[in-house]
C-alpha cells in the first residue's frame, strides 16, 4: 500500500520544535510521507530575546507551490505565513485543490510573542475560512480572527461556533493556562455538535505543539479517519509528544495565555 501524501506549507524552525520539523517528524510518526513548501526561515534574534522571521523569497515561493500543483495530496497543513504577498500565494493553492483536506493553524501569536502584522494578516486568514477543513488558532489567535474576548470555556464555544459560521467546517480553540492553570482544555466545534478535550498541564518544553498538534490532525484525516477523531487522537499524540519532549534551547515556555 503507499503512504499517504501530506504537504506541509510552513516556515522553518532552527531550533526544530516547531515549523516544518515538526511536521515532517509528526507525519513520520504516523507513517505519512511529508512535503514541504518552505514559507519562512525563523532563527533566534541575535540579542537572544526572540525570533527572527525571514520570509522565503516570493518568486521562489510561488514556483514551490506550482511544482506541487500535480501532486495527489491526501491533506494539506499550513503553517506560519509571514506576509500578505505568501499568505496570497497559499490562499490560491488550496482553492486549485478544493478536493483535498486543508488544515490550518493560524500562527499570528507565538508562544514567544512575537506579533507578526496581525490585524492585516488576520483580515487575510479570514478569506481561508471557507476553503478551510480544520482550523486550530490558540485563544488569543481565536480573539483576534473572531472579533470576541475569550474568558471562559463558553466564551470559547461561541467564539468557535462564529469561526465555523464563517466557513471553517471545524474548528479547534487551542485554551491557554489564561483559561485554567491545570488543564489544557481545547474546544471543537463543527457548527452543530461541540466537544471538549481536556488533557493535564505538563510543566514541560511546548515549543511546536501547535505544530505537532495540526500535523497530527492532518495525518489522522489522511489516514481517513474523521476530523472529530483526528482532533481527539492528536490531543493524546500531542500531550505523550510534550510529556517526552526535550529540554533544550534558550526559551522555556508557557502554554499560550
Ligand atoms: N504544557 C502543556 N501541557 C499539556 N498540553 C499542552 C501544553 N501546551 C500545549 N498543550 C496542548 O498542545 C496543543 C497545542 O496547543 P498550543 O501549544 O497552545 O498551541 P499554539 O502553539 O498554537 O499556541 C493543544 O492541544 C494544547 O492543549
Ligand atoms: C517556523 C515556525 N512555525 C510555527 C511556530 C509556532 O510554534 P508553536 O507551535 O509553538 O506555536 C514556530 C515557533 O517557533 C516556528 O518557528
Amino acid at each position: 500500500m503507499t503512504m499517504p501524501k501530506v504537504l506541509a506549507i510552513s516556515g522553518s524552525d532552527v531550533l526544530s520544535g516547531g515549523g516544518f520539523q515538526a511536521d515532517l517528524a509528526t507525519y513520520s510518526q504516523y507513517g505519512i510521507y511529508g512535503f514541504v513548501a518552505v514559507t519562512s526561515i525563523v532563527t533566534v534574534a541575535e540579542n537572544a530575546s526572540g525570533f527572527d522571521i525571514f520570509p522565503a523569497d516570493i518568486e521562489v515561493f510561488k514556483r514551490q507551490l506550482d511544482s506541487l500543483d500535480d501532486v495527489a495530496f491526501d491533506a494539506i497543513k499550513i503553517g506560519l505565513l509571514p506576509s500578505l504577498e505568501i499568505a496570497d500565494l497559499t490562499l490560491r493553492f488550496i482553492q486549485r485543490h478544493q478536493d483535498v483536506s486543508v488544515i490550518l493553524d493560524p500562527v499570528l501569536v507565538f508562544k514567544e510573542n512575537h506579533d507578526t502584522e496581525i490585524s492585516q494578516m488576520t483580515a487575510k486568514l479570514l478569506e481561508f475560512l471557507p476553503f478551510v477543513t480544520v482550523i486550530t488558532p490558540n485563544l488569543r489567535e481565536a480573539e483576534m480572527l473572531s472579533g470576541m474576548t475569550i474568558t471562559t470555556v463558553s466564551d470559547m464555544k461561541v467564539a468557535a461556533k462564529a469561526l465555523s459560521g464563517l466557513g471553517s467546517q471545524h474548528t479547534v480553540i487551542k485554551g491557554g493556562s489564561r483559561l485554567d492553570k491545570h488543564f489544557a482544555r481545547d474546544l471543537y466545534d463543527d457548527g452543530g455538535l461541540s466537544r471538549e478535550f481536556v488533557k493535564p498541564i505538563v510543566a514541560r518544553n511546548n515549543n511546536g505543539a501547535g505544530c505537532t498538534f495540526a500535523s497530527a490532525i492532518a495525518s489522522n484525516i489522511a489516514r481517513g479517519k474523521s476530523v472529530l477523531t483526528a482532533v481527539e487522537q492528536s490531543k493524546d499524540f500531542v500531550y505523550q509528544a510534550i510529556l517526552n519532549s526535550n529540554e533544550y534551547g534558550v526559551f522555556q515556555h508557557d502554554i499560550n495565555t
